[in-house]
């Protein structure tokens, strides 16, 4: 957002040197040399000299003669013969003329600007090696080591935990921080060690910014603000300096945040460059290492940094003693996105029929400044049109100029889509949690993340596991099959979703039978030899350490493996059909469910089931949203007064 703020900076600087060069040497040129000198033809040279008017000759190699005359007048001819006719000179000497021979520099431009930028390149060149050498930076009196840290003062501009919705776990995480900053004696006091560094990881616009604020302004503490691409700098050493001075402002200003946005542009794997080193983005970040190693925790300052990129960030930062705390900030689902809306909504003019629940539902995948943009977009579309209120077709419509906009990278899916999505992902879940041998399931979400996955179905396996057994691995199959398999129950009719799926579950149990021996037909043999092992190799050779025969007795194997999970996963499926379907309504209402809770829902008998999922979000809540949305409006301007609209 503001990065390369400083590049101009140098350049200013560089152009100003330059000028000033030029000015001086234009100066200087025109005082001394160039002021009265009339050009004149070597004749009228020669004359002048026969009449005995002229005091003074200078001659340059380059062949130039300047003369002066008994008024103090210049005259300049070119005369190179006066180089070579050394008689003429010395009869002209002898006459009392005063003859001096002097090296040109001025007749060859290029030779005068050298001599200008020559100076200049030595004084950035002194710069730039002041800048290395200049230690705490701060105090060196040079502006622009100085960090470009915008600082927040909590009192002017504050956000809380209210400006932030959609976002609890990520929130209930940050409150110790919060009280660590109120009061961090009483934390040491107790021998409690804060971590010095959270990591926030989340997708752009998903409000990691807002939510380091929020932190800040719930500890009412100041908040420094730099931009990992603002230490991306022209010169090699700026960035360590500007890290240093960061550092020693929020130690002065201590209890602080520090919060380093974008710190993947500085805190890439160091040696990952390509082209070789990249210097001053090493510098930067080993000085944000010894910064975060050297301040003593006591003193309460919290270095944040956010990132969308944690898989690309050098290791050495994710150590002990530096950014030792991730905080998750994922997409938010329909009611984070309500609030998100409840919150962007505030204090503007909205009509009744604008229904907060309808939009929630209408912008999966949207993150909170998608939401902040669509408000944005409504509000101008009402004004456009002449209107008083903000209402539900402004608001459709500023959707859909949100989706289309440049900035969004997810596409969002036509309710259709989205059901099928939700009865795949259940698919894998019921039959991760039915399963005995399957990896428990962590969360089912049909929050679309890119382009490529429309819903996911996180299992986490409960330990690290080096060894599998059969039951698991064909479990795990199993689970990878059902999404396909719901598919099929429902709506008797299959899609192109499960692609990665087949894939990976027809990988897996090609290797039982052909790398792990566990097919009971073929027996513990191992048809691939371990040059073959990948399956780059078996695609580029294709060459066999076995017969046909044997080849089609593999398929088949596998071929049966995969047929019986699949009939497997449906039997599971169809037998929990009337629970599939009212969860699916559940989860296209909820968008994501935790484990815990499928698990409960699972549990409970259909007709309870049937009464929990109708109950959810209806009526109640609705009512509740209109009460709320009048209070947006100042009372004279309330709709229910103001007929027609
Ligand atoms: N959870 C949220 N609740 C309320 N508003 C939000 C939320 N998330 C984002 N916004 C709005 O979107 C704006 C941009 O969010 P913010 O800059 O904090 O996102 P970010 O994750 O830091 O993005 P980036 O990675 O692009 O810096 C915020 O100023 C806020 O108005
Ligand atoms: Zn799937």
């Amino acid at each position: 957002m503001q990065n390369k703020r400083n590049q101009p900076r140098v350049f200013l600087l560089l152009l100003i040197y330059i000028t000033i060069g030029i000015l001086i040497y234009v100066g200087v040129n025109s005082l001394i040399g160039t002021q009265n000198v009339s050009k004149i033809e070597y004749s009228e040279l020669v004359q002048m000299l026969e009449d005995k008017r002229i005091v003074s000759l200078e001659i340059e190699d380059s062949g130039y003669a300047r003369a002066r005359d008994q008024a103090g007048l210049y005259y300049e001819t070119y005369a190179p013969n006066l180089l070579s006719d050394q008689q003429y000179v010395y009869g002209l000497a002898n006459q009392g003329i005063e003859i001096k021979y002097t090296r040109s520099l001025g007749n060859s431009w290029w030779i005068s600007i050298l001599t200008f930028l020559l100076p200049v390149f030595l004084l950035i060149f002194l710069f730039t090696f002041l800048f290395r050498s200049s230690g705490g930076g701060a105090n060196q009196g040079m502006n622009f080591i100085k960090s470009p840290a915008k600082k927040y003062d909590p009192k002017k501009n504050r956000a809380t935990f209210n400006d932030v919705a959609g976002v609890k776990e990520a929130k209930e995480e940050l409150t110790d921080v919060v009280k660590f900053l109120k009061d961090p004696k009483i934390f040491n006091r107790l021998g409690a060690r804060m971590p010095k560094g959270v990591l926030l990881v989340g997708e752009p616009g998903t409000g990691k910014t807002l939510l380091a604020r929020a932190v800040a302004g719930e500890a009412n503490v100041p908040f420094f603000y730099i931009s990992g691409s603002d230490f991306v700098e022209l010169f090699v050493g700026v960035g360590a300096a500007r890290v240093r001075d960061l550092f020693n402002q929020a130690k002065a200003n201590a209890p602080a945040i520090i919060f380093i946005d974008e710190i993947d542009a500085v805190g890439r794997q160091r040696g990952s460059g390509l082209g070789g080193g990249h210097d001053e983005r090493e510098q930067t970040l080993n000085s944000i290492l010894v910064e975060m190693d050297g301040f003593d925790p006591s003193i309460g300052i919290i270095v944040m940094a956010a990132t969308n990129r944690p898989d690309v960030l050098d290791k050495a930062l994710l150590r002990p003693g530096r950014f030792d705390k991730k905080v998750v900030i994922d997409r938010p689902d329909a009611q984070g996105r309500k609030e998100i809306l409840k919150i962007h909504f505030r204090g503007k003019k909205i009509a009744p029929d604008v229904d907060l629940d309808v939009l929630a539902r209408a912008t999966p995948g949207f993150v909170g400044a998608d939401l902040e943009n669509l408000v944005n977009e409504a509000a101008l579309l009402a004004a456009r049109n002449g209107e008083k209120f903000i209402t539900m077709k402004d608001c459709e419509e500023a959707i859909e100029r949100v989706i289309v906009g440049p900035e969004r990278k997810t596409r969002v899916l036509s309710e259709q889509e989205k059901e099928v999505v939700a009865y795949h992902e259940l698919g894998h879940a019921i039959l991760g949690i039915s399963l005995p041998n399957a990896d428990p399931v962590h969360k089912v979400t049909i929050i679309p993340r890119g382009y490529a996955t429309l819903g996911y179905t996180l299992q986490l396996p409960s330990e690290d596991r080096y060894l599998m057994s059969k039951s698991e691995i064909l479990d795990d199959i199993t689970v990878m099959l059902a999404g396909r398999a719901a598919e099929e129950i429902i709506f008797d009719e299959i899609t192109s979703g499960a692609e990665n799926d087949l894939k990976r579950a027809t990988e897996m149990a090609r290797r039982m039978v052909e790398s792990f021996g566990m097919s009971e037909k073929i027996g513990p043999v191992a048809w691939v030899s371990e040059s073959e092992e990948t399956f780059l190799a078996r695609e580029l050779f294709r060459e066999k350490n076995y017969s046909d025969e044997t080849a089609k007795e593999l398929d088949s194997e596998i071929k049966q493996i995969i047929n019986k999970s699949y009939e497997k996963a449906k039997s599971v499926l169809l037998k929990n059909k009337e629970k599939l379907e009212l969860i699916a309504q559940y989860l296209l209402k909820k968008e994501t469910i935790t484990g815990k809770e499928l698990k409960e829902l699972l549990k409970k008998d259909v007709d309870d089931l049937e009464e929990y999922v109708e109950s959810f979000g209806v009526s109640s809540t609705l009512e509740e949203e209109r009460v709320v949305n009048y209070e947006y409006l100042p009372r004279e301007n309330n709709p229910i007064e103001r007929k027609g609209i």
